[in-house]
């Protein structure tokens, strides 16, 4: 049965108005009624009612031809423009992308199938007119035989005018994401966030928008007067809250991936803050600075644990500062028989339950034994036992390295941990905020 849509038009049978209930009662019968669109009238009064093109046979036809008391006379046709019914109207913009890549398939001469349904994808990122797509989709072998058709009828079902896509983020420290660009000319785009314009190349830099929430805490800290070192700059994710809202006086930006750091100097001038920020353009651990930082940022996971020496090192050595340490922390669940009366999903971990902070608590003469009472502070606001255990080893050693570092006595205090985000089943990304200063003598 040759009754195959063709791209953007949708297939009707076209018969004369006393004939369209019933026409349209074997339709629905026959679920071959295509209730995405409205009946049209057609020139010279006849209706037409759109179909699944798919899925009418010529069975169906000679069964509505067939004389006698249920023959209805009517023919095939292709509606050029068809109008969305109500019921398509409030598609949401995933489904619209399956319709018109059903469309496409089956105008192609495919045939639709589930496997075909369930590898459209249901999410993706959009960056202006671009949209980033995930690697878990189109991986059935029919979608490269439609050709640049594929990406121009994802670019326009979703109205974007570029399409990407994403493969794993390679393991290589320089995190460069593998996306490949499927249409358009280049991967530039540009986003603002919290008041901030940020540009990069979608192909050759990471973007974290799960990290949203940490970008605006940092935005919010009072950094007045301050100078920041930010270890793991990227294209400036944290660098230019600290600068843009958080007042910081000045920033050392360390990167050593040549894309980001290209897009890191357009963001600093497309934010008008390039005199108050140095690159370091290269490996932070043979950074030369040290003896400068109120306040390091060292935003990579799942560890930023070689960056720790380097941290102790830039942090001014008279007065200390605070380290925001990010780390990937595994959480086991506890077996649901010593939980009396918490289910397995009231035991998983969420946002809300995991960020706590205690900026009002004391921090005048604060002595290492500090970082005990603050533990026992957060277990009370149910941070997860991992993370407190996390945190303290962590403060342990980063006064451990200050030490030994400058040969004196130094306190470290944990201040706050925030959850950034989990990764399924037991990852949680945090941030420890520890406050590092020398012990002054008594
Ligand atoms: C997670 S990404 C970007 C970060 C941003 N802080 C965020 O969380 O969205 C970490 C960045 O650190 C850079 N990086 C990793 N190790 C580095 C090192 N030893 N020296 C300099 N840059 C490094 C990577 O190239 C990458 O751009």
């Amino acid at each position: 049965m040759d009754a195959k849509d063709t791209r953007g038009a949708v297939s009707a049978l076209v018969t004369e108005p006393r004939f369209a209930q019933r026409l349209r009662e074997y339709l629905e019968g026959e679920q071959i009624l295509d209730v995405r669109y409205r009946l049209q009238k057609m020139p010279g009064g006849s209706v037409a009612l759109p179909v699944l093109g798919e899925k009418l046979t010529e069975q169906h036809l000679r069964a509505l031809q067939k004389s006698g008391p249920q023959e209805v006379p009517c023919r095939l046709t292709q509606l050029q423009d068809p109008v969305p019914s109500k019921a398509a109207g409030v598609r949401t913009p995933a489904q619209k992308l399956c319709r018109e890549l059903q469309r496409l398939v089956v105008g192609s001469g495919g045939s639709w199938s589930e496997e075909l349904e369930r590898d459209v994808p249901r999410s993706w990122q959009r960056h202006g007119d671009l949209v980033l797509l995930s690697e878990d989709n189109f991986g059935a072998a029919l979608w490269e035989k439609l050709g640049p058709a594929l990406w121009e009828t994802v670019a326009s079902a979703l109205g974007a005018r570029r399409v990407a896509r994403r493969g794993r983020v390679s393991p290589g420290g320089m995190r460069s994401p593998s996306v490949t660009l499927l249409l358009g000319q280049d991967g530039w785009v540009e986003h603002v966030d919290n008041g901030i314009r940020y540009t990069f190349d979608v192909t050759k830099c990471m973007f974290s928008p799960g990290n949203i929430t940490e970008k605006l805490r940092v935005a919010s800290l009072p950094c007045s007067g301050e100078v920041l070192v930010d270890l793991y700059a990227g294209i400036g994710y944290f660098t230019l809250p600290y600068l843009v809202h958080a007042a910081a006086a000045f920033a050392h930006a360390c990167e050593w991936n040549c894309h980001a750091v290209e897009a890191l100097q357009r963001n600093l001038v497309l934010n008008g803050v390039q005199d108050r920020c140095c690159i370091h353009h290269g490996d932070n651990r043979q950074l030369e600075l040290q003896d400068v930082a109120d306040r390091v940022n060292l935003g990579l996971i799942p560890s930023s644990e070689e960056g720790w020496p380097v941290a102790c090192r830039v942090l001014k050595k008279d007065t200390g500062g605070v380290l925001h340490i990010h780390h990937n922390v595994e959480v086991l669940p506890a077996p649901a028989h010593l939980q009396p009366g918490v289910s397995r999903d009231e035991q998983r971990p969420t946002k809300e339950a995991g960020s706590v902070g205690w900026e009002d608590r004391e921090r005048e003469h604060q002595s290492p034994k500090d970082t005990e009472s603050c533990g026992k502070e957060m277990q009370a606001a149910r941070v997860r036992p991992e993370w407190q255990r996390w945190a303290e080893a962590t403060a342990m050693q980063i006064r451990g390295l200050l030490e030994e570092l400058h040969g004196r006595p130094w306190w470290t205090s944990i201040l706050h941990i925030e959850a950034v985000k989990s990764y399924a089943p037991h990852v949680h990304h945090v941030v420890l905020d520890l406050e590092c200063r020398p012990t002054l003598p008594a």
